[in-house]
């Protein structure tokens, strides 16, 4: 795991948005991952100004993390919605390359499955982004999710459909159920990159950083990934114990080394 922590989420979407680029102009075709929520805007802006300026995506295709569960079509806070405002609708990944969990499905458990089916049949996922909930959940895996979950239908807890009813009319519109990618599915991808800004997130990122790995912080899974990459900004990093070290360990990391 390696923790970096920047001045704030304009340098993160930068350093986000590097890895991205790089990715995408190693491999065309890569799978990309994404997360919604506040944390990956500064991403998704930064890329979608990379690609007025030539960045290609034409080839690539992407998965996200989650849906809500009976959200109507069109509904403007279903993540296909978000996925597609926010980032693919900006750049040009071919619509049907696009993949969100479908929450609408009447047979849900083989929706989850064909989502997995899809994942597995595009390659796997190269980089999947992730912000991370003040619970310490990963897509909607909320606290004592299976480390070896896939896809599936999971219920919220009521923290989290406070934290997103911002993005509803009121907290009865925020669903109950939602899809989300499994802790299994999130660990299989080639590389994650997990971003938190704000004093909210100062406890989970403590916790999925510096905890022990336990199911109660989902996202502290993220220790046993082989390429897990950390970006913070000061304040989400405040609670951390080796604050320090991290800031020393990448200032003095070799310019070719990346993320
Ligand atoms: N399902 C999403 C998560 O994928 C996201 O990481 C989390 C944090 O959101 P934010 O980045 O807005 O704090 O919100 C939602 O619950």
């Amino acid at each position: 795991m390696e923790v970096v922590i920047l001045g704030g989420s304009r340098q993160i979407g930068r350093l986000a948005a590097d890895a991205v680029e790089q990715l995408v102009r190693r491999k065309p075709d890569a799978v990309l991952g994404l997360a919604t929520g506040s944390s990956p805007l500064p991403v998704y802006d930064e890329l979608a100004a990379r690609h007025g300026q030539g960045l290609d995506f034409s080839q690539a295709s992407a998965f996200a993390l989650d849906e809500y569960v009976g959200l109507p079509a069109g509904h403007p806070a279903s993540y296909r919605e978000v996925v597609r405002r926010e980032f693919t609708n900006r750049v040009n990944i071919a619509p049907e390359n696009v993949h969100v969990p479908d929450g609408t499905a009447a047979d849900i458990p083989a929706a989850c499955a064909a989502y997995e089916e899809a994942m597995a049949a595009a390659g796997g996922i190269d980089l999947q982004l992730l912000g991370v909930g003040t619970d310490g959940h990963i897509g909607f895996n909320e606290p004592c999710s299976s480390f070896a979950s896939r896809t599936r239908i999971k219920s919220l807890i009521e923290q989290t459909r406070r934290d997103n009813a911002r993005f509803f009319d009121n907290l009865g519109g925020v669903p109950h159920h939602v899809i989300t990618q499994g802790l299994g599915t999130i660990m299989a991808a080639r590389h994650v990159i997990l971003l938190a800004t704000g004093a909210q997130k100062a406890q989970a990122v403590r916790d999925l950083v510096e905890g022990p790995v336990a199911a109660i912080c989902p996202a502290s899974v993220l220790q046993f990934h082989p390429h897990a990459t950390i970006l913070l900004d000061e304040a989400a990093a405040s609670a951390l114990k080796l604050a320090d070290f991290y800031r020393h360990t990448y200032e003095n990391k070799p310019a070719w080394q990346g993320l």
